[in-house]
C-alpha cells in the first residue's frame, strides 16, 4: 500500500493478487517505547500499511504518537493510516484515515483527504455497504471480522466467499480483518483478500512482534 497505488501494486505479472500485511497498532501503547518495537517489526519483512488505532485519547496524545511513528513506517515505505480521524490524518501528513459506518460523513472525507491521501472503510460482512464504499472513492474495502477476535468487540461477521465475489466483480482491493493469524489465514489469501489487517497476531506473538512478522508473511506466501 505504500505509494498511492495499491491496486497495481498488489497485481503480479500474471494477473495474480499479492496479498499483502496491513498491521494496527495495540489498542494501548506508549509512543516513544513503541516506536523501538514497530521499528524491529517493520524491517522483519513484508508490511504494506501501518494503522495507528487508539481509542480514548485525546487530540495532543494522537498528534504525539503520530510525530514518533509516522516517520517509522514511512521512512520504510509503509504507509501510514489513521484510525477514525480523517481530519487529523490531513493535518498531521499521514498517508491516509480508515473510517468505519459510524465515523462520520465518508464522502466528505473523501473530500478532505484528497487525491493524495488513502480512504478506506469498514464494509462488515456487507456487499452493499462496500459498494458504497466503492461509490464514494475509497482506495480499499475491509471486511470482518473473519473470525473471532479479543482485541475489539466484533458485532459483524464475514465469510472468504464474501472476498471472493468482491474480488471477482471489482478491481478495488479488499482488507479482511478479525481474528486473522498465520495459521487461519490461507482461506482468506486464496479467496482474494489484497490485504490481510491484524493486531494480535503480531503483537501477541509468543516470539514477539518480528517473529509474528515472519509467521504471517511466511503463511501468505505458503497459501
Ligand atoms: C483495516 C481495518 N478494517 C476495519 C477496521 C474497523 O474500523 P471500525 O469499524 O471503525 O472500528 P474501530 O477500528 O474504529 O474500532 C479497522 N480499524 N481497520
Ligand atoms: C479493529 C477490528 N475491526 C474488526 S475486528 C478488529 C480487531 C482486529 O484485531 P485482531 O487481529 O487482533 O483480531
Ligand atoms: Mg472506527
Amino acid at each position: 500500500m505504500a505509494g498511492s497505488a495499491p491496486a497495481e501494486e498488489t497485481r503480479g505479472g500474471g494477473g495474480e493478487t499479492r496479498c499483502r500485511l496491513y498491521l494496527i497498532t495495540p489498542p494501548a501503547l506508549d509512543p516513544a517505547a513503541f516506536a523501538e518495537t514497530l521499528a524491529r517489526a517493520l524491517d522483519a519483512g513484508d508490511v504494506a500499511a501501518l494503522q495507528l488505532r487508539l481509542k480514548d485519547v485525546d487530540d495532543d496524545a494522537l498528534r504525539r504518537a503520530i510525530d514518533l511513528l509516522r516517520p517509522v513506517a514511512q521512512s520504510r515505505d509503509v504507509a501510514f493510516l489513521l484510525n477514525d480521524r480523517a481530519d487529523l490524518a490531513v493535518q498531521t501528513g499521514c498517508d491516509g484515515a480508515h473510517l468505519g459506518q459510524s465515523d462520520g460523513d465518508h464522502a466528505r472525507a473523501r473530500k478532505l483527504l484528497g487525491p493524495d491521501r488513502m480512504l478506506g472503510i469498514t464494509c462488515h460482512g456487507s456487499r452493499h455497504l462496500a459498494m458504497e464504499a466503492g461509490e464514494i472513492g475509497a482506495d480499499y474495502v475491509a471486511f470482518g471480522a473473519f473470525f473471532p477476535t479479543t482485541t475489539k468487540n466484533a458485532e459483524h461477521r464475514a465469510e472468504p466467499d464474501l472476498l471472493q465475489w468482491w474480488t471477482e466483480m471489482f478491481e478495488l482491493p479488499s482488507v479482511a480483518i478479525g481474528g486473522i493469524t498465520a495459521a487461519n489465514c490461507a482461506p482468506l489469501v486464496r479467496a482474494g483478500a489484497d490485504f490481510l489487517a491484524v493486531v494480535g497476531a503480531v503483537w501477541n506473538h509468543p516470539e514477539g512482534p518480528a517473529a509474528g512478522v515472519r509467521a504471517m508473511n511466511a503463511a501468505i506466501a505458503a497459501a
